[in-house]
């Protein structure tokens, strides 16, 4: 599995500031908005363009254009939803494939409960977003989903990523990309990521 951890000082910056225990709801979605966009960004760079013929100002001129090739962006809820934002800024024209899944707090195993995926879902590029990837259940469940649907490229981003998931995702999807805005230490009992961000779903919504 190609992995890139993102070492732009403005993704290092930001992904500090995500860390404060006092952090407001509202800084917190704008960090997890722009880092999902920075993410984007670098995750982006191997999509192939093609050359085109316009009319510019003074005739014909050549550009180059993204190919073909359509995008899903598929935010696991509920966290997922703070960063779609920053995909679409630079993908805006990209489907959204909703996949419900929340991790039993006991267990920590995924449970799935919703999903509505994009039509022609075999033919687009899949960028999966979640601002933790800590066992890798969640993830795993997700794109075990995608390619059930016979989507074939994959693309996860996660702000925050223990060891144990990644060796997880690792495991089950060796052909996807995961780019994350940092690898953490490890998990601790409860499943949570050290020092990780605490719980994104519940800082991102303000339940608790
Ligand atoms: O890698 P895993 O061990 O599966 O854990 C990560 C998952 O846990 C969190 O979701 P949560 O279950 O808290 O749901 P929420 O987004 O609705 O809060 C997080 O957003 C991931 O989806
Ligand atoms: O650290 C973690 C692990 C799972 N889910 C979260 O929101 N945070
Ligand atoms: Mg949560």
């Amino acid at each position: 599995m190609k992995i890139v951890e993102v070492k732009h000082p403005l993704v290092r910056h930001k992904i500090g500031l995500l860390r404060a225990a006092d952090i407001s709801t509202k800084h917190f979605r704008e960090l997890a908005r722009e880092i999902g966009s920075l993410l984007t960004y670098e995750a982006t760079t191997d999509l192939p363009l093609e050359s085109i013929t316009i009319t510019g100002w003074n005739g014909p001129v050549a550009i180059e254009q993204i190919q073909g090739k359509k995008v899903t962006v598929v935010p696991i809820l509920r966290a997922g939803l703070g960063m779609m934002d920053g995909v679409l800024e630079h993908l805006p024209s990209a489907r959204i494939s909703v996949v419900g899944i929340y991790r039993d707090e006991d267990t920590l195993q995924p449970v799935p409960y919703f999903h509505k995926l994009a039509p022609k879902i075999e033919q687009r590029l899949a960028i999966v977003v979640d601002p933790m990837l800590a066992t890798g259940g969640s993830m795993i469940a997700t794109i075990d989903l995608l390619k059930q649907q016979g989507c074939q490229h994959i693309k996860a981003l996660v702000l925050v990523a223990a060891p144990e998931g990644i060796a997880a995702l690792a495991s089950a999807h060796p052909d996807i990309e995961l780019y994350t805005a940092a690898i953490d230490q490890q998990l601790n009992k409860q499943g949570y990521i050290l020092p990780g961000l605490g719980d994104a779903g519940d800082k991102l919504f303000g339940t608790k």
